[in-house]
């Protein structure tokens, strides 16, 4: 008779190796020994030392593993930067399937709680309280205050780490309507709020906002926006690229209407938060449903609304959208919008949308110039020494460095800074246009990966001897379509843009122009080495 299969032992959390016959906790240790000497080759020795090399296994049972960090800002790191890494060598040497879920977490103080009980571990007592988070299980219940405190889950993707901070203001901002309390927020958010000392909220004020050319006429609208009771324009509409300011506008404006009129209404809502509200309130059924979510829009002085592009193929929700705005502005209330595109840009959207979101004044953010740069680090400079390190320094060397290698979004100047500064309070070392350098090349800041479409746009036009504007023209020329094929070609090779955005930028082509350009100039790239040398001489004038 075939033995009987213990399923209870074999899905305890404290189950042995089925292989190894090593309990959870040694085999972690093992298998994180092995993880740990081949980050070192993955990341490089500079990396690996800073960051990666810096965890330690502090709990582990049959189904997951919790790796500590020292402080919250390297697991942080760790999590965004170079958690795939981890899990995936972590996979390869764990001989469990499916391989156990990894946790960064950072302790509450040198000697974790869970440490010191593991310490005093009595062979065989299970200890639910210390258990790494289950499988799917999202942050760590706060009621565990005794646990290291995980920063995030496998789930969470850079790209969402990076507009965290922004989101959850939004996100507090639609589920209540009080100002940042910690109602609500995951741990992770209290991990981000801590990360950078105040909540978006308080920091997105007009006073820390830096005017330059690229941005002042946004400026402008927005503190008239906030000083006027009657609207001069109405509705506004602020776009411009990701990370560009936008939000720090928005937010700019609702704190000043409520600092000098507490008795004004102001509502900042996502369009996000708005097509759930919406689609929410219809699915409720109810005549009551839908009118409450009306009126929580409507019994306002000034509406709000961040991101709008995100509406765009929302039938449903454009509609309730629109009427909103036709109601809020023929009531002679404020709107004010923000989208990453010039509204008549915004595809999907409805012809009638789109031409009421222009009706009003629709300006534009422009990218920050590299003076713009550097003020508004002089700034974080500033504030950082105001707020968390008096004796912060950074040579004047190191700053132009820092204003003319990112030339990306203030967003990015600001995590490049942040990043710069962590290291160097972190490890105690003094910055330096060295350890700027260094910390940079590490990173997403690295030159190639910060080419913009329209840096390869005039290089190739340049190159090939065609204007700029040719680049977007309806013109169907060889002479004149070859050169923006090889454009588009490029913009896919060296930018992490997708076809749709990359279309876009080309006058609103359609992504299989995108395609078909790519595979075209690949395929003549094969075929003709004259073509082959030109492309080659962009390519490496752009990646510098
Ligand atoms: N002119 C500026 N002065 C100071 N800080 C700025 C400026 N522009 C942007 N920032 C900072 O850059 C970061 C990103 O800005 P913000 O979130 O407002 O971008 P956004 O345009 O709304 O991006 P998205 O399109 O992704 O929503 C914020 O921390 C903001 O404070």
């Amino acid at each position: 008779m075939p033995k009987k299969r213990n399923t209870d032992i074999l899905s305890s959390p404290d189950a042995p190796n089925m292989f190894t016959g090593e309990a959870p906790l040694e085999s972690a240790h093992k298998v994180w020994a092995k993880v740990d000497k081949e980050l070192i080759y993955a990341l490089g020795p500079n990396v690996h030392r800073s960051w990666t090399g810096r965890l330690s296994v502090s709990d582990a049972c049959a189904f997951s593993v919790n790796l500590t960090a020292p402080t919250r800002f390297i697991a942080s790191k760790i999590e965004t930067q170079y958690f795939d890494d981890v899990q995936r060598l972590w996979a390869k040497h764990d001989v469990v399937a499916p391989p156990r879920q990894i946790t960064i977490s950072r302790p509450v103080s040198h000697m974790t709680p869970s440490a010191s009980s593991l310490k005093n571990r009595q062979p065989g007592k299970a200890l639910a309280s210390h258990r790494p988070p289950a499988l799917g299980a999202s942050k760590i219940d706060a009621s565990e205050n005794t646990q290291p405190k995980a920063t995030t889950t496998r789930y969470r993707t850079k790209a969402s780490f990076e507009r965290s901070d922004r989101e959850m203001a939004l996100n507090n901002t639609a589920v209540s309507d009080t100002p940042f309390g910690d109602t609500g927020a995951s741990a992770f958010d209290g991990t981000a709020r801590a990360r950078m000392g105040e909540s978006p909220r308080q920091r997105f004020t007009f006073d820390n906002f830096v005017v330059g050319a690229p941005n002042e006429f946004a400026f402008a609208v927005a503190r008239q926006i906030a000083s006027l009771d009657e609207p001069q324009y109405n509705p506004v509409v602020l776009h411009g690229a990701n990370g560009i300011g936008k939000t720090h506008l928005l937010y700019a404006v609702q704190n000043a209407v409520e600092a000098s009129d507490p008795t004004r209404r102001v509502k900042l809502i996502s369009s996000e938060k708005f097509v759930n509200a919406f689609v929410s309130s219809v699915r409720g059924g109810g005549r009551d449903e839908i009118e409450a979510f009306k009126s929580s829009l409507r019994d306002v002085d000034v509406l709000i609304i961040d991101d709008a592009h995100f509406i765009a193929d929302k039938p449903g929700s454009q509609e309730e959208l629109l009427h909103t705005l036709i109601s809020l502005v023929g009531e002679g209330r404020q709107v004010l919008i923000a989208a990453d595109r010039h509204p008549d840009l915004i595809e999907k959207a409805s012809d009638r949308l789109k031409s009421y979101l222009c009706s009003g004044l629709v300006c534009k953010i422009s990218a920050a110039d590299y003076e713009l740069r550097l003020r508004i680090l002089d700034r974080l400079i500033a504030r950082r020494r105001e707020t968390a390190n008096a004796t912060l320094a950074i040579p004047q060397n190191a700053r132009d460095h820092l204003a003319a290698r990112i030339n990306a979004t203030p967003r990015d100047l600001e995590g490049a800074f942040n990043q710069v500064v962590a290291q160097s309070e972190l490890l105690g070392t003094p910055i330096t246009l060295e350890t700027i350098q260094e910390t940079l090349s590490d990173s997403r800041y690295s030159k190639g990966m910060r080419l913009t479409v329209d840096k390869i746009q005039r290089a190739v036009a340049e190159e090939f001897g065609i204007a700029l504007n040719d680049m977007t023209s309806k013109r169907r020329a060889r002479d004149i379509a070859r050169p923006r094929q090889v454009a588009m070609y490029l913009c896919k090779k060296l930018t992490k843009r997708s076809l749709p955005d990359i279309g876009r930028r080309f006058g609103g082509r359609d992504h299989t122009t995108v395609m078909h350009a790519v595979k075209r100039v690949d395929s003549l790239r094969a075929e003709d080495s004259v073509f082959n040398s030109r492309v080659s001489a962009v390519e490496t004038t752009l990646k510098g």
